[in-house]
């Protein structure tokens, strides 16, 4: 029986894969869809030595180079981080970054992710 593409995948890409969507569901204005640009936000890479947006995070997964689901949830809190770093407190990319982060992370507790078994072990 052949395998469809997707099946071929590991089973932590595949996992990733869906847990990304779920993030990016939290993110409508696609703030952090994409590197943030020096353009649109001065002094951006000086500020923040590591960024992180969901593109860089779906490219990560698919050359294999998350080892573990918390390497996964380091890049997704260092995104939401470093926007609430650059972005002072009240403006509309702070306070998206904190809601994405509470929310990103209900959807990361133990409790929600034991159902998927021992691809986490
Ligand atoms: C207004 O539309 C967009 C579109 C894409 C963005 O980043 C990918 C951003 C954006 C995203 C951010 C963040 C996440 O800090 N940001 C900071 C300052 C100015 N712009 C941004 C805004």
């Amino acid at each position: 029986c052949v395998l469809k593409a997707s099946q071929k995948r590991r089973p932590l890409s595949r996992l990733l894969e869906q847990l990304l969507r779920n993030l990016e569901k939290r993110d409508p204005n696609q703030f952090f869809a994409w590197p943030v640009n020096d353009n649109f936000a001065p002094g951006y890479s000086t500020i923040i030595k590591r960024p992180m947006d969901f593109s860089t995070i779906k490219q990560k997964i698919d050359d294999n180079e998350y080892k573990s689901l918390n390497c996964f949830i380091s890049d997704f809190k260092l995104m939401c981080n470093n926007a609430m770093k650059y972005n002072k407190p009240g403006t509309v990319y702070h306070k998206a970054a904190k809601r994405l982060l509470h929310a990103g992370l209900k959807q990361l507790t133990p409790q929600k992710l034991r159902p998927l078994g021992d691809i986490l072990t």
